[in-house]
């Protein structure tokens, strides 16, 4: 489990209750379910949705959301693609500690570039990293605006800004995708109902 580190003379410590224990007690197997997707695409939205979906079924889960992170732990990284690639990767290190804790981790970030996503699926066996794609088109996001940064974006005001002068780069080979069903948006209730299906499907609520 450990990983080449820039320190010296550091060894992995082990404990004997480990991952298999804490999933036993909690009854459910930790996992890392990451939400990706445009700004406005509705993926804190079903973050909510769904950890209030898994609660209502005694499975505990947390949120990691990119907005709230970049308060503290990322407070120090902008959006230049060198820091958002070390957003999704810190968030990835921290992502994978909760799932190592035996909690279904929601992780919901823009996260838009694919070789940075791959390398929190490669931080889990590829079974637990559950890829959530919000392919919901731009047109759609940048109506909704709720943070009027799409409009700020359009007129220069910020730089940068994902869908607009930033690129996205959609997953290849997600586990889930969700997206408009002739032209009208799931219900986030709806949404989160697929991914508790898919989570129920394999195995990850019980042990
Ligand atoms: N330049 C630029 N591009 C995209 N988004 C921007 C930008 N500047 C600020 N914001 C706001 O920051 C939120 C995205 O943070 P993330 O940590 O998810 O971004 S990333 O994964 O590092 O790309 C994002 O939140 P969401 O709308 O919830 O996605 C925006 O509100
Ligand atoms: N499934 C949905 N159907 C309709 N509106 C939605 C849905 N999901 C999110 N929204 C709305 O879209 C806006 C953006 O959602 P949000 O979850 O903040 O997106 P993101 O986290 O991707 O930026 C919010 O105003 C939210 O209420």
């Amino acid at each position: 489990m450990s990983t080449v580190s820039n320190a010296t003379n550091i060894f992995w410590q082990d404990c004997q209750l480990g991952k298999p224990e804490r999933q036993k007690l909690l009854n459910q197997k930790g996992c890392v379910v990451w939400i990706t997707g445009l700004s406005g695409s509705g993926k804190s939205t079903l973050a909510c949705s769904l950890s209030s979906e898994l609660h209502s079924k005694g499975k505990l889960s947390y949120i990691l959301d990119g907005d709230n992170l970049r308060h503290g732990l990322n407070k120090d990284l902008g959006f230049k693609p060198e820091d958002r690639t070390e957003n999704i990767r810190r968030t990835g290190e921290v992502a994978k500690l909760f799932a190592d804790a035996g909690l279904i981790c929601v992780a919901s970030l823009i996260s838009p570039y694919r070789r940075d996503r791959d390398t929190c699926r490669a931080m889990l066996p590829d079974a637990n990293f559950i890829e959530v794609y919000m392919n919901m088109p731009l047109a759609l996001c940048e109506a909704r605006d709720p943070k009027g940064l799409y409009k700020l974006a359009r007129a220069g005001k910020i730089k940068g800004f994902t869908g607009i002068d930033d690129p996205y780069e959609p997953p290849l080979n997600c586990e889930i995708e969700l997206k408009e069903d002739n032209g009208v948006c799931p219900t986030p209730n709806v949404m989160a109902g697929q991914v508790v299906s898919y989570l129920e499907e394999k195995g990850f609520l019980h042990c």
